[in-house]
């Protein structure tokens, strides 16, 4: 492989088009007409550079379900997704609650190579919400982990909670909370509402969001520390969010590319299909149209700061079977970037703030989340926006195949993404 790379006629965050020269892991020159002998020349014209996506929120499944995910595969769908770094949520098997375990994943991470894996530690030893884990261990550790969660699970109790928010402060970290009162959210298989009515299924309300959200910030607000919530969903949420940013508090939110394009509806059936189809079962729940409209905008306001996938693979026995049986989740690394193109349309300087420089400020990723310069790390990903694409499951990196958007025609491709320097994705398809 060629060690520097001439990139002709790319539009840098919808900018002018330019050639951009990559040498020695970094963004040597950016301007037009530049030539360099022996670099690799990549024909930009016509594509978008955007710094190398980040995604705060990724279920990887290694250790414990390699069935589903390994980081390797997870990896590689991230590289074709447009990412250059994924924080790996912690609910595998032996959970990580342990320095051991966070260096297994951030070990195996940078064995694959294809995008730098930052573990994200549990709060609670083994998810079971009674007592804190080693967070300094953690933080201390070859995977130095700043930020920690239950994922799957909320940290429902107020006091554990309080505690993990006091212990964090130490070293800079943040708490992702999960954001589902468990007493509100019992036996619940879809959005309480109207479809769940007709549909006869016991519904998760959006109070049971809502709650646990209003009580952290204010939680987070008392202590002094940060707060980070995962999957924000509803518009209630998304008012508690402005109002708590509005008094100062500490805390950003992520969204989910499912959540700001599909809703409810979905569950009484698909353009796939009839009703009760597993593929729409995920947690939080799909909700309703007004809550994705709320979403959105919030998402382009700033009230909600990042976009993030999780990417939430399940093994086709744990997702093709009966809705009440099925797991939640969907996959959505390799799909992320086409979903929010198709709904915030080509901001690219908008799409790379919620999608790289703000998730990396949020994780402390100090080398992603900048824009392609002189003297930066070359980690950014080339965008074809003028493509689209039908999502083929069977196409897809990942080991499993629980995309919501099969048959679904999307707007853009991925046609490379470098890390450091190095193509992880060239021509659309993984260098390894
Ligand atoms: N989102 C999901 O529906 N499932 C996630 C867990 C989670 O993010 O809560 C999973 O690990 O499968
Ligand atoms: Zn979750
Ligand atoms: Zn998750």
């Amino acid at each position: 492989m060629s060690d520097s790379y001439l990139i002709k006629g790319v539009s840098v965050v919808g900018g002018k088009p330019t050639d951009l020269l990559v040498r020695d892991g970094v963004v040597a020159e950016v301007g037009p007409g530049l030539r360099a002998a022996g670099a690799a020349v990549v024909d930009g014209d016509g594509l978008v550079a955007l710094p190398g996506l980040v995604d705060l929120h990724t279920h990887l499944r290694e250790p414990g379900r390699e069935d589903a995910e390994t980081v390797e595969s997870g990896s590689r769908a991230a590289a074709l997704g447009g990412y250059t770094a994924v924080c790996a949520m912690a609910n595998t098997s032996p959970v990580a609650d342990t320095a051991g375990v966070v260096e297994q994943v951030w070990r195996l991470g940078r064995e694959a190579g294809l995008v730098d894996v930052q573990p994200i530690g549990a709060v609670t030893v083994g998810l079971a919400g009674e007592h804190l884990a080693e967070l300094g261990a953690m933080a201390d550790s070859t995977a130095t982990v700043r930020m920690f969660s239950d994922d799957g699970h909320c940290v429902a109790d107020p006091r554990l909670m309080r505690r993990a928010l006091e212990y964090v402060k130490a070293f800079g970290g943040v708490i992702a909370q999960h954001a589902e009162e468990p007493r509100l959210t019992e036996g619940a298989q879809m959005h309480e509402g109207e479809v769940s009515t007709r549909l006869g299924l016991t519904g998760w309300p959006a109070v049971a969001e809502e709650a646990i959200i209003a009580r952290d910030v204010l939680l987070a607000e008392h202590v002094g520390s940060r707060l980070h919530v995962c999957h924000t969903s509803t518009a209630g949420s998304v008012a508690v969010l402005r109002h708590a940013k509005a008094r100062g508090v500490a805390v950003t939110a992520e969204v989910t590319p499912h959540h700001l394009l599909l809703t409810d509806e979905l569950v009484g059936g698909g353009p796939a299909g009839g009703p009760y189809d597993p593929v729409y079962k995920v947690n939080p729940p799909l909700r309703t149209a007004a809550d994705v409209a709320a979403l959105r905008a919030a998402l382009a306001e700033g009230v909600i700061d990042a976009v993030a996938t999780d990417h939430a693979p399940h093994a086709v026995e744990d997702k093709e079977c009966e809705w009440a049986y099925a797991r939640p989740g969907m996959l959505g690394l390799e799909t992320a970037l086409s979903v929010v193109l198709d709904v915030l349309g080509p901001e690219w300087d908008l799409i790379a703030e919620r999608m790289s420089r703000t998730p990396a400020r949020i994780a402390g990723l100090a080398e992603h989340g900048h824009d392609p310069a002189p003297g930066r790390p070359a980690t950014f990903t080339l965008v074809d926006p003028a493509a689209r694409r039908r999502v083929e499951p069977s196409e897809l990196a990942s080991r499993s195949r629980n995309t919501p958007y099969a048959g679904l025609e999307l707007p853009g491709r991925i046609v490379a993404t470098f890390l450091r320097g190095e193509p992880t994705v060239l021509d659309g398809k993984a260098v390894r």
